[in-house]
């Protein structure tokens, strides 16, 4: 059976990073994917915004909507305190495979739980399946017309509180229109954009910071 591009990826991270060594991961993932095969990673300068608002934001319990290899799972999962904890949702089982292998590897698995699903089943089991009570981040990288709806589910089952931070990649390319519509418009939420490329090209897009009010 021909290998699929995630396999590929996985390979080439397992021949050429450092088991243990989340940075040579993440560092070995946008190498292969800048330099042989474009992939859907949130990539190194979406990963810099990513890496900045983990930093200031200091959560403990991180959900992650749209898993796919593991490389914004082990690029957030290595800023993490000891104590924190990354759910990330994958629907795809071959990804979430691909993932769990790419997470191992980096060392970062003690912090990181992969939850196989659809987004809308997962998200109101998290309060009594997960031990889950509010969030304190939420990362947008899934179908983007499920970023509108999830983002309801979350309110609507109460995990969200004042002052959780949701970041949604994609904005602009592929885009998600109803989703920033309806935040942008929410006075329950304060909304910051920033403006970047999609991963490993030239294109412009960009990824919305809101931040839960109350
Ligand atoms: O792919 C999915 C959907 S989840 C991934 C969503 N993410 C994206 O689609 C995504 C796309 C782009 C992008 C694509 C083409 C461009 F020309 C430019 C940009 C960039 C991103 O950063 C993204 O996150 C899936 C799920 C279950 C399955 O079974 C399955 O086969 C596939
Ligand atoms: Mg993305």
């Amino acid at each position: 059976m021909a290998q699929s591009k995630e396999e590929r990826i996985l390979n080439f991270v397992l021949q050429n990073a450092v088991r243990g060594d989340p940075q040579s991961v993440v560092d070995t993932i946008d190498k292969y994917c800048s330099q042989k095969e474009w992939a859907m990673n949130v990539g190194p300068e979406k990963g810099l915004i990513l890496d900045k608002i983990l930093e200031e934001t200091k959560p403990s319990v991180l959900l992650e909507l749209g898993t796919y290899c593991g490389y914004s799972a082990v690029r957030i999962a290595r800023l993490l305190k000891p104590s924190a904890r990354l759910l990330t949702v994958e629907f795809n089982p071959d990804f979430a495979a691909i993932a769990r292998q790419m997470i191992e590897f980096a060392g970062v698995q003690d912090k990181v739980k992969i939850l196989e699903g659809p987004s809308e089943t997962i998200i109101p089991q998290l309060k009594k399946k997960h031990e889950v009570d509010t969030l304190d981040f939420v990362f947008l990288d899934h179908w983007k017309d499920r970023y509108l709806p999830d983002t309801i589910l979350l309110l609507d089952h109460g995990l969200l509180r004042k002052g959780s931070v949701i970041l949604a990649d994609n904005v602009i390319v592929p885009g998600a229109p109803e989703f920033i519509k309806y935040i942008r418009n929410n006075n329950r939420f304060e909304c910051t954009n920033y403006p970047s490329h999609v991963e490993y090209m030239k294109v412009k897009d960009a990824m919305e910071k809101a931040v839960f009010v109350g």
